[in-house]
């Protein structure tokens, strides 16, 4: 009997370990699961974990919704660009969890491309919005209806998350299970 969420084959975990040669970067839409996905894939894999989001608010030294307030998206992006290029200096294999914009800006999606694998975690809108409702710290958010804002900025931004080299759905089900899908691409990919 099977209890719970079934995990990767410890071979394919092993596999995966000996060919994986870069950094695995999450990228996609706010709520679809990069940031909890990712640390439980680093833990599959034992590699260690980091969050962009949480390196810019340590270099910042002011939470998300106040760099949006007191100096605008653009200010963000910049830092996040330059927190992302610090990051992609080392290419030992790490799991790194982006914020849902970083891909879109060409050039960081660019250093991204060129140092990492890319894999976008994608879910249907309904599924999206449910996780995002869970709290009030994504300042994108605030203004407006959060169903049409996530449907708009899900489609403007889907060109630039198919550039990804991995596309994996983050689906409905436990954590676990989009995990064992990663893993599972990986295991074809590399
Ligand atoms: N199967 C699942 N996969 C990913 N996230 C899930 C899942 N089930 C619930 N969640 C929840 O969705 C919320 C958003 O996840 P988070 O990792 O912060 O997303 P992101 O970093 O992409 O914005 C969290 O509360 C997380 O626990
Ligand atoms: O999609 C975006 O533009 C953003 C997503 C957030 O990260 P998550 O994707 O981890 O929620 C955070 O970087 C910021 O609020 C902007
Ligand atoms: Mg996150």
């Amino acid at each position: 009997m099977t209890i719970g969420a079934p995990l990767p084959k410890d071979d394919t975990i092993r596999s995966v370990q000996a060919r994986l040669r870069r950094p695995l970067v999450l990228v996609g839409m706010m709520g679809v699961g990069k940031s909890t996905v990712g640390r439980k894939l680093a833990a599959t894999l034992e590699i260690p974990f980091a969050d962009a989001d949480d390196e810019i608010v340590e270099a910042a030294n002011m939470t998300i919704p106040e760099i949006f307030d007191r100096f605008g998206e653009d200010y963000f992006r910049d830092g996040e660009r330059r927190v992302i290029a610090r990051m992609m200096d080392s290419r030992r294999p790490r799991v790194i969890a982006t914020g849902g914009g970083a891909f879109v800006t060409q050039e960081t999606r660019a250093l991204i491309l060129e140092s990492a694998i890319a894999i976008w975690l994608d879910s249907d809108c309904d599924t999206l919005v449910e996780r995002v409702s869970r709290n009030d710290r994504r300042p994108l958010l605030k203004d407006g209806d959060t169903r049409e804002i996530v449907r708009r900025m899900k489609s403007d931004r889907e060109p630039a998350y198919a550039e990804a080299q991995l596309h994996v759905e983050s689906g409905t089900g436990p954590h676990a299970d989009t995990v064992q899908r990663i893993v599972e691409a990986l295991d074809l990919w590399l």
